[in-house]
């Protein structure tokens, strides 16, 4: 998949509310559980997640708190897939927190 345009970038950013453009290559959203093992039964469902797309964000667990980045290391840059990616995870984290 391709690289997006950065004015690409910024339309799909405006369209996912709690994620966050890091360094250019990257996206970044942070989730607070209630319990630790919360947290990672949610790493669980997104390591399916992503294995099933063959996009494989890199995960960072703070305690209560999953923090997932997002790029396309194939294309040293942000594509669709990354925002595909991104409101995958978040329909995973609203079906628990709704
Ligand atoms: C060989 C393998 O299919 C590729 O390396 C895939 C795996 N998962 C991936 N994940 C991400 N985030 N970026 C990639 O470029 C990527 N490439």
């Amino acid at each position: 998949m391709k690289r997006l345009s950065e004015e690409e970038i910024a339309r799909q950013l405006s369209t996912l509310s709690d994620w966050k453009r890091k360094d250019s290559k990257w996206i970044e959203r942070c989730y607070r559980f209630k319990e630790y093992l919360d947290g990672i039964a949610f790493v669980n469902k997104i390591a399916s997640l992503a294995e099933k797309e063959n996009h494989h964000p890199f995960i960072t667990i703070q305690y209560k708190m999953v923090i997932i980045s997002l790029t396309s290391w194939s294309e040293n840059g942000l594509t669709g897939l990354d925002f595909k990616l991104a409101r995958q995870i978040d329909d995973l984290y609203l079906a628990d927190h709704h």
